[in-house]
């Protein structure tokens, strides 16, 4: 059974109902959380109008930074072909932001690593006590003083025309790399996670929700008991002209926290990039 459960952030027994979706599935999904829709709205307004303009190309990014505007087709995930259907932005404590999209961005920034503090708390309440052994501190004791959360503004734009290239889609099957994402719901359907026989499921995530989903440096510091699942975004139905809009933030420790014996956060990170050549 894969059942990704929507829990409330209100309910009482949300935490271990949050906590076993995770351990069963690798993801969960929160309704009726704090961060102010007023202000996601507002994110999602913005972002668009900068992505519709050329200013876009004034923020673009300077590798090996991994800050800023990264153009249409400039991503592959991990032993893909092709590049993915999409053009994003990324977002660290110190980048440098269009005015028009800063006030509203560093807010849901804040709001998003206060959450994701919150939901490393109910992780780490609700985790056997032998797998909650292996931490190296609290999970959220590794994100004290840490700057290293991304926070991923992604436009996927409409497929009007000419069909994609064959076997490209917004985002190719991929595992994320980090502690734990917390994904803003995206603004047409189309994630999808994949169970242990291969199959896809949609992730349930409308308009208000927030999909939770593990990363590979849980997947390590819990010895497997949370599973990094592979996740993709397929592209819309023939004739669907809508753009897509997502914004996951990418909660990372600090570079020094031991994920195991053997690896810091930074070390694993290292590793990781150069393998899709990005460090
Ligand atoms: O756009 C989405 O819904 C998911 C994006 C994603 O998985 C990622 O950027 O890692
Ligand atoms: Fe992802």
């Amino acid at each position: 059974m894969f059942a990704i459960k929507a829990v409330s952030y209100t309910d009482p027994a949300a935490p271990a109902l949050f906590a076993r979706s995770l351990h069963e599935t690798g993801f969960a999904v929160l309704k009726d959380h704090p961060i102010a829709p007023d202000r996601i709205g507002r994110a999602y307004s913005e972002w668009g109008q900068f992505f519709a303009s050329e200013t876009k190309f004034g923020f673009k990014v300077q590798p090996p930074s991994p800050e800023g505007y990264f153009p249409f087709r400039s991503e592959n995930a991990k032993g893909s072909k092709t590049k993915d259907l999409k053009e994003f932005f990324q977002v660290y404590p110190g980048t440098h932001l269009p005015g028009s999209v800063e006030a509203t961005t560093r807010g849901l920034y804040k709001d998003l690593v206060a959450l994701g503090i919150t939901m490393l708390g109910w992780i780490e309440a609700n985790t056997p006590e032998d797998v909650r052994a292996r931490f190296s501190e609290s999970l959220p004791d590794m994100l004290r003083g840490s700057d290293n959360s991304m926070f991923r503004i992604l436009h996927y734009p409409a497929q009007t025309g000419a069909p994609p290239e064959p076997g490209a889609t917004r985002a190719a099957a991929h595992e994320d790399i980090n502690l734990i994402t917390l994904l803003l719901a995206g603004s047409a359907p189309g994630l999808e996670a994949q169970d242990r026989n291969g199959d896809w499921h949609a992730v349930p995530c409308d308009g208000g929700m927030i999909a939770v989903n593990i990363g590979d440096m849980l997947q390590l510091a819990s010895g497997g008991y949370y599973p990094s699942t592979t996740h993709r975004v397929v592209n819309p139905p023939v004739g669907d002209n809508g753009a897509r809009f997502s914004m996951p933030m990418f909660i990372h420790p600090r570079s020094e926290v031991a994920l195991s014996p053997e690896k810091t956060a930074g070390a694993y990170l290292n590793e990781r990039l150069r393998e899709i050549g990005l460090a």
